[in-house]
């Protein structure tokens, strides 16, 4: 039985059910989960139109408009949550042999989930997939005031006119820039010295120039020390003595894992933290009890989070017992290759650990740095301006993170995952040629760079 009909619920059910398990899918509002209604999905088609605008004013010859149809952006946005209507997920979950039942799980003793007053018995095993929800900062004053979170910013059926942006996540940015797109006044609060802290700090220098072109206010180095109404809207008082105003907030300082009010404290653990899981998703101490995705903080990602579904499905219908790493039933990749693309414009697209990571991680490191500077890159836009990264261990002579800053550069990155997955070697890696003209060129500039 798995509760919480997310992406990441989905396939550990379809895992399960495609190995012979009967599979219920326990889902309290939407199958299909944050992803489909009011996160990658929609966020995505917030932002695509503002970036083939872009696109196309970088290329002389291609005739354009200089603003966007809002209207048709957010019927467009609309089309892609199903106008948040879970019909079809549910058909395809039925389709898949998976009994969905609606309502909020609760665990009720061993292998036992209720649901809604009614206990339902696994045979085998119960997986937890109820995802995160938002962290909401300790702010004086903004639980009396009403504001946005990434539900409010993906699914809004106008444009606002001003909006002001609490954090300079993955969320922050994303959003800042779509509704900046869209012709919204966006002011972004980040407390360091960037945005995107946990990406090389390049990528954050970018994303701020990129922000900064589309208008966007970005204040940094400052922290929120309040929040008030204002006429019309809302005014977060910050730490340099300023204020900063707009229509709307959004409060975008990261997520915390759902485990309140599962019944989980019966076993051991603490609501609001995330569940403790091996690289099985078998949950620490109780051996019928898995989880998978967002609700681990193992990586919060969809595509991660259903790489782990899988390795669970697998794990619960085999019963392998500790498992060899790389194997289907393990996760291991969680621990040191996981991709992540921001959708802002540039793009940022990594994968494994930053050179700062890798140092921590007692690595042996060379960095190499390099423009984006080649016959695709300038085919691909006039004045294309990106920036790779390749983080090699010296001892191995593989790769152990690499970084991609640029418009529409998303697409090199599943070839950067494959190299540290593989611990392909650079001297290997040199007799991958890349086609000529394309963007992926770049690679060879940086195994020459690095001395090849
Ligand atoms: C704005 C935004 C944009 C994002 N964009 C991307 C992106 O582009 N790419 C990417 O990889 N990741 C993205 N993410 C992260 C991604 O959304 C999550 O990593 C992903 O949704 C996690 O999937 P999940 O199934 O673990 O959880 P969720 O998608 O949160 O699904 C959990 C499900 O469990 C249900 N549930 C919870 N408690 C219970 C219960 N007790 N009983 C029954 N059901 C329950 C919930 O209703 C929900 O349907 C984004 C996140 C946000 C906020
Ligand atoms: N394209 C994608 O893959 C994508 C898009 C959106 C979200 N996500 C995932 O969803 C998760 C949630 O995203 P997120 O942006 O909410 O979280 P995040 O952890 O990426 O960013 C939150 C940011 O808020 C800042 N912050 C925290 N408290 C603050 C405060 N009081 N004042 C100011 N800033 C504060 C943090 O320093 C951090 O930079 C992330 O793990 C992210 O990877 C992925």
């Amino acid at each position: 039985m798995v509760i919480g009909g997310g992406p990441v619920g989905e396939n550990a059910a379809a895992r399960t059910a495609a190995g012979g398990l009967r599979t219920a899918l326990v889902e309290a509002e939407r199958v299909g989960g944050e992803c489909s209604y009011w996160a990658c999905m929609p966020s995505k088609a917030l932002l695509r139109p503002g970036h083939a605008l872009a696109a196309a004013r970088r290329v002389p010859g291609v005739p354009v408009g200089d603003h966007l149809d809002a209207a048709a952006v957010l019927r467009r946005r609309n089309g892609f949550t199903s106008n948040w209507d879970d019909a079809g997920q549910v058909e395809w979950a039925e389709g898949a042999g998976l009994t969905v039942v609606r309502g909020r799980g609760r665990l009720a003793g061993e292998r036992r989930v209720d649901v809604g007053g009614r206990v339902l018995t696994a045979s085998r095993a119960v997986v937890v997939c109820t995802g995160s929800v938002p962290r909401v900062p300790s702010l004086p004053g903004l639980s009396d005031v009403p504001h946005w979170t990434s539900r409010d910013a993906t699914s809004a059926q106008e444009v606002p006119d001003s909006l002001v942006v609490l954090g300079g996540g993955v969320v922050g940015v994303e959003m800042a820039q779509a509704w900046a797109r869209l012709g919204s006044r966006v002011t972004l609060v980040v407390s360091g010295p960037r945005p995107l802290p946990k990406s090389e700090d390049f990528a954050g220098d970018l994303v701020a120039d990129g922000l900064r072109e589309d208008g966007v206010r970005l204040l940094t180095g400052v922290r929120a020390t309040g929040v008030s109404t204002a006429d019309p809207g809302v005014s977060l008082a910050l730490s340099d003595g300023s204020t900063a105003e707009g229509a709307h907030l959004l409060v975008a300082t990261g997520r915390v894992p759902a485990t309140a009010d599962l019944g989980l404290e019966e076993f051991g653990f603490t609501a609001g933290e995330a569940l403790p899981v091996d690289d099985t998703g078998r949950v620490s101490g109780v051996d019928w009890l898995y989880a998978a995705g967002d609700v681990t903080g193992r990586a919060l990602l969809t595509h991660q989070g259903k790489y782990q579904a899988r390795a669970v499905g697998t794990a619960i219908v085999s019963g392998a017992v500790d498992p060899e790493p790389w194997t289907a039933p393990v996760s291991t990749a969680d621990h040191t290759a996981v991709p992540q693309v921001v959708f802002t414009d540039p793009e940022v697209a990594s994968v494994g650990r930053t050179a700062a990571q890798a140092r921590e991680d007692g690595l042996e490191v060379r960095v190499v740095d390099l423009d984006i500077a080649v016959a695709g890159s300038s085919l691909h836009a006039d004045g294309y301006r990106g920036k790779a990264r390749m983080v090699v261990d010296e001892r191995k002579r593989t790769l152990v993170g690499v970084t991609f800053v640029g418009p529409d550069v998303a697409e090199m990155l599943h070839a950067a995952t494959i190299a540290v997955v593989g611990e392909v070697t650079v001297d290997r890696l040199w007799h991958a040629v890349p086609a000529y003209p394309t963007i992926s060129e770049v690679w060879l500039r940086l195994l020459e760079a690095y001395g090849l």
